[in-house]
């Protein structure tokens, strides 16, 4: 399982999170990755642990003032990004931007979607994986494998029917094992979570709890 860590701009320490984010992945059969703010791209992958943008714009080198350029992020150590976060949306045309942007600059690619219906469309632009997240869910704690599992089981038939090789990971209050476990159940193939690990008193161990039953 893939677990993408979102820190968003929540007040954690970004480099005390990556370093357990580091550890925990060397100790476990997952794969844990960090999503920092952007500017704290450069002092987490310092940490050798795998960072990710939060996103990344559908531009080139050139006149793009206040941009996050794709090249940039991969100067500053990130060997992914999320694009069309649900608090980062953005129109088709430039999440379609992004993801090539991305993919010039050697990114893999997490498209996220509200549910199964954008899903199809996330899958279409070819990303290396889509992300289903009902917003009503983010940030509560309920896990979206209980509240609704059918948003996962249809996120995964809908990319499926687009693209078998396009990886679809659910979120959207993610926070223990089980939910973790139970995501994998649904066909999920990773999770992303924020607030579960960004704003829990003792990130390393709601890290090492995450992937215990892995
Ligand atoms: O938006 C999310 C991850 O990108 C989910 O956030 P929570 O884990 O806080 O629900």
């Amino acid at each position: 399982m893939f677990i993408l860590v979102n820190l968003k701009t929540y007040p954690c320490d970004p480099v005390a999170v990556a370093e357990a984010v580091r550890d925990v992945d060397d100790g476990s059969d997952a794969r844990i990755a960090v999503a920092p703010q952007a500017a704290h791209l450069e002092r987490v992958a310092e940490t050798g642990a795998e960072t990710w943008a939060q996103h990344v714009d559908p531009i080139d080198h050139g006149s793009n003032t206040g941009h996050s350029l794709a090249e940039g992020v991969v100067d500053a150590g990130a060997a992914g990004t999320l694009i069309n976060h649900s608090e980062r949306r953005l129109k088709l045309a430039d999440a379609d931007g992004a993801v090539r942007a991305a993919e010039r600059a050697g990114l893999e690619t997490v498209v996220c979607a509200n549910n199964p219906a954008q899903i199809g469309a996330a899958a279409a632009l070819g990303p290396d994986a889509v992300a289903v997240e009902p917003p009503e869910l983010i940030g509560t704690g309920t896990p979206v494998s209980q509240a609704d599992p059918d948003v996962v089981e249809d996120a995964v038939d809908a990319a499926a029917n687009v693209d078998p090789d396009v990886a679809v990971l659910c979120g959207a209050g993610i926070s223990t094992g089980d939910d973790v476990v139970a995501a994998a159940d649904l066909g999920s193939g990773g999770v992303l979570l924020a607030s579960g690990v960004a704003k829990a008193d003792d990130p390393r161990a709601a890290l090492e709890e995450l992937v215990e039953p892995l």
